[in-house]
């Protein structure tokens, strides 16, 4: 279970861009966090990413306090913690698979990333996991040369073979067409069914109501929804 209490961001010198922040996300659950420009959503989730640091409150990850144990609170974040950018950065002119097998700077080792060296025994969990999102006949197709929805995926598929337990994504369906939308969340629903956890930014709350488990709303970085199981009622969609 990961678990946030009173969680407070303040900028240097500079404005409080999240205050008093408490929620938890069980293991399996789809969480969504919506709420207007600038309310905090991708800073919230840096936090949870350990990309950036806040100013007081607690994080624990399975009851350990995250900050005040480095291997069994950071360094298991570092390991088990995918972040899903909002454009997945791929290598263009290696393969979907070879992006997969080879992971990114946090989930794989620098000489791997510049030789692109992997196992041969990789190769078939890379290829079951690029078959479980729907990628297998693409998995020979160089990076540069798929669709947005390809991309994420392969970012997906990448994260789960070097061992995600969680999936921080930041608008994982930032600019894709509504059905490829709707695909993405849909994997990330089932892989939710399978024991992942997602915390994910979403724009449109009624994405965010129909795949989500449970919804985190935040405006000018409160925490103004905390729902689980049900839609948003209109009263509720006027908080954010
Ligand atoms: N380094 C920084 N210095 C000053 N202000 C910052 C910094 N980083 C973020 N902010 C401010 O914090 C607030 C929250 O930013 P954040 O990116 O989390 O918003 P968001 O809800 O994800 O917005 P959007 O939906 O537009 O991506 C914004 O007002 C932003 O300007």
């Amino acid at each position: 279970m990961i678990k946030i209490d009173h969680l407070t961001k303040q900028i240097p010198g500079g404005p409080t861009v999240l205050s008093d922040i408490s929620f938890v996300a069980h293991k399996g659950e789809f969480v969504s966090i919506v709420g207007a420009s600038g309310s905090g959503k991708s800073m919230l989730l840096k936090c949870l990413a350990l990309r950036e640091k806040w100013t007081t409150g607690k994080y624990t990850v399975e009851g350990v306090d995250v900050l005040a144990n480095f291997f069994t609170g950071q360094s298991k974040i570092r390991r088990e913690f995918a972040f899903l950018e909002e454009k997945p950065i791929l290598s263009p002119s290696r393969t979907a698979l070879k992006n997969v097998l080879v992971g990114t700077k946090y989930q794989t080792p620098a000489w791997r990333m510049l030789t692109g060296m992997v196992r041969n025994d990789d190769y078939m969990g890379a290829m079951d996991t690029l078959e479980k999102l729907g990628l297998l006949d693409k998995a020979k197709q160089k990076a540069e040369q798929l669709s947005g929805g390809e991309r994420q995926r392969v970012a997906i598929a990448r994260a789960l073979v070097h061992g995600a337990k969680v999936l921080l994504a930041d608008e994982p369906i930032s600019g894709l067409d509504p059905h490829t939308s709707e695909q993405i969340l849909r994997d990330l629903k089932a892989l939710c069914q399978q024991g992942l956890t997602v915390v994910a930014v979403i724009h449109q709350s009624e994405l965010a109501e129909k795949f989500s488990d449970r919804i985190i709303g935040l405006n000018q970085g409160r925490l103004v929804l905390d729902v689980r199981g049900r839609r948003l009622t209109t009263a509720e969609k006027l908080q954010l």
